[in-house]
């Protein structure tokens, strides 16, 4: 757990980061959004003490983390950055290696963990370990600087804007390994984007800042339903709002009993991902598969429509 209490960063007489309270739950996703120049990468680079705060505590599981020396604060917590960071004249695996090697780790145990990594991020070790950053592509190279801040199993990694750089396809994808490395490790990660699309997929809750303060700390059905302010509410954009809905619930939540005609959905779809299939289709239902390829029922238009509507 991450406890973050009244927190602020001031430069000179410009406050950016305002007290800033906020409790953060283990093996979560936290989002951080808002307008540029918010604070938000102040907000994350406070918790590894990148920047030093002003005034106020953070702990982690307890500890308040000023009673650790910085260095070993970031041995301890994941860091990505946009744009990877990675060190031009060292190998793909000796990257990945930077932090364990400075824990001592043996070389047996990192070699291991470099091959698993690599192998996650679907980046075959033989082929990539010994490559220098220059030789992989924009998105391997992010893939590594991801597995690089994973490589000493910290419990806490703080990516900011990990995916900026990346083309839209490519960015949909790391979201989903993002996702399902957090699932395989249980990693505590906190997030900034200016990607409320990005947000949404990835956040149990999010943050909403502006001029340094933390206007709204939900999950993200609240920040639609029922934003704290009228800047959150643009923030999310009014016209969305449905559509936003749909993109936070899967297609297993709305199955019903029964056939359908068509290409069937997948029960892990996004319900947005399942209007669209079913505007594109021209059907008021579709069947829904699970994993197995098992026809669990359909959804329908009309289940789709309800669900997208504002509770009465
Ligand atoms: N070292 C510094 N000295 C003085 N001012 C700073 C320093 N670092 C950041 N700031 C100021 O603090 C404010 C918040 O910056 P921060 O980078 O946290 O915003 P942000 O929300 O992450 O912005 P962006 O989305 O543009 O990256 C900005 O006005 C910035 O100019």
């Amino acid at each position: 757990m991450i406890e973050i209490n009244t927190v602020t960063k001031r430069y000179g007489a410009n406050t950016v980061v305002d007290a800033v309270t906020m409790t953060i739950a283990p093996q979560t996703i936290t989002v951080i959004v808002g307008t540029s120049g918010s604070g938000k990468t102040t907000l994350l680079r406070m918790i590894n003490r990148l920047v030093e705060p002003s005034e106020g505590t953070i702990r982690i599981d307890g500890e308040d983390i000023l009673a650790i020396p910085g260095y070993q604060l970031r041995r301890r917590i994941g860091y990505a950055i946009q744009g990877h960071g990675l060190f031009p004249h060292r190998t793909v695996a000796q990257n990945i290696a930077t932090v364990p090697e400075l824990l001592g780790w043996d070389r047996a145990r990192i070699d291991a963990k470099v091959a698993e990594l690599l192998t996650l991020f679907q980046l075959d070790p033989a082929a990539f370990g010994n490559r220098f950053p220059h030789e992989l592509s924009g998105g391997q190279q992010q893939r590594v600087g991801v597995a690089r801040a994973l490589a000493a199993e910290p419990n806490v990694l703080l990516m900011d804007e990990p995916f900026g750089a990346l083309d839209p396809i490519i960015r949909a994808k790391a979201q989903d390994d993002l996702l399902a490395i957090q699932k395989h490790f249980g990693t505590t990660i906190i997030l900034v984007t200016h990607d409320m699309d990005e947000a949404f997929h990835l956040a149990d809750k999010v943050a909403v800042m502006d001029k340094g303060r933390l206007l709204q700390y939900d999950a993200p059905a609240e920040l639609v339903l029922r934003p704290a302010t009228p800047f959150v509410e643009t923030l999310i954009g009014a016209a969305d709002r449905p559509l936003r809905l749909l993109s936070i619930a899967k297609a297993a939540e709305v199955v019903e009993p029964g056939a359908a005609e068509g290409e069937p959905l997948s029960a892990t779809d996004s319900l947005r991902d399942a209007l669209s299939a079913l505007m594109w289709s021209g059907r008021e239902t579709l069947p829904v598969a699970g994993e197995d390829g098992t026809i669990l029922g359909h959804v329908s238009l009309q289940a789709l429509l309800q669900r997208a509507a504002r509770p009465q």
